[in-house]
């Protein structure tokens, strides 16, 4: 592998006692489309803040691009390019569609959260902001207050913030729970559209969003990776088959690689 994009070398964290993450090693190449998968409480959602840098490390590193960023605040994390998306939405409920995404455009441009300047004026601002909203579908109801989206399109326009921002590595976190059928393949266009030429990790229950979606999966079972591979493996690896016993497992069966 050339350099990787996100490299996790021991990675530990616990809180008081409880060693939620032991030891986690993983390297992810720049375009690969990574997802991580395990039971609940498996520590998926520890390991994201661990790398966004919303937690601090117990111990280990995470690399971006050769750069440690683990110590790092997350909006200088975000600033070297790595953006997240949050199960509980980050959006601002009071400001319009429109203003959310242009929250995350002004972020990509230096502008930092310039509240006070008059950005509507900006062209470069209102062009990127027009292009993600109607990329994301989301340009017809880009007036609408954001807390009255269908929460399906809040969804949405939380990937459509994550992505705003231009970062190379884009993290989502369950970017489909609690999505219909439909809706679900609707998020998951998206993804494959607003991931392009970028790096993606991704924590997700559906297991056919996982398979259709990853290069890559690792899989975490108590703050350990226990299988990393392509699809293909993974749905083969007995280990995973084990930790997966009951409801989940027959999902192996259904997915397509
Ligand atoms: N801030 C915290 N303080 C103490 N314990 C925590 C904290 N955050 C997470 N944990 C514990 O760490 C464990 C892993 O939680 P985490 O949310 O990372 O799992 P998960 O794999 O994302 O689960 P799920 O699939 O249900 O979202 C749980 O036992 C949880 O209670």
């Amino acid at each position: 592998m050339n350099t990787p994009v996100l490299k996790l070398t021991d990675v530990q964290k616990s809180f008081g006692p409880a060693k939620i993450i032991q030891g986690v090693d993983l390297e992810i190449a720049k375009g690969e489309r990574h997802a991580i998968i395990g039971p609940n409480g498996a520590g998926k959602s520890t390991l994201f803040n661990l790398v966004s840098g919303l937690y601090s490390l117990s111990s280990g590193s995470v690399e971006l691009n050769g750069q440690v960023i683990s110590g790092k605040k997350p909006f200088e994390i975000n600033r070297m390019g790595l953006s997240r998306s949050f199960q509980v939405s980050n959006i601002f409920s009071n400001m319009s569609v429109r203003e959310n995404v242009r929250c995350g455009v002004l972020w990509s441009l230096g502008y930092g959260y310039s509240f006070w300047r008059n950005v509507g004026n900006l062209k470069e601002v209102q062009e990127k902001t027009a292009h993600i909203l109607n990329e994301v579908g989301l340009l017809d109801k880009a007036n609408l207050p954001a807390s009255l989206l269908p929460y399906a399109d809040q969804r949405t326009l939380e990937i459509a913030i994550t992505i705003a921002g231009g970062a190379e590595v884009i993290m989502l976190d369950e970017p489909t729970a609690g999505m219909s059928h439909s809706e679900t393949d609707r998020a998951v266009a998206l993804i494959e559209k607003a991931a392009k030429g970028k790096t993606l990790l991704i924590v997700e229950h559906d297991m056919g969003v996982v398979f259709g979606l990853a290069d890559r999966i690792s899989v975490l079972v108590y703050g350990e990776i226990i299988a990393t591979g392509k699809p293909s493996e993974i749905r083969g690896d007995p280990r995973v088959r084990e930790a997966y016993l009951g409801e989940e497992a027959d999902h192996f069966e259904g997915a397509t690689a």
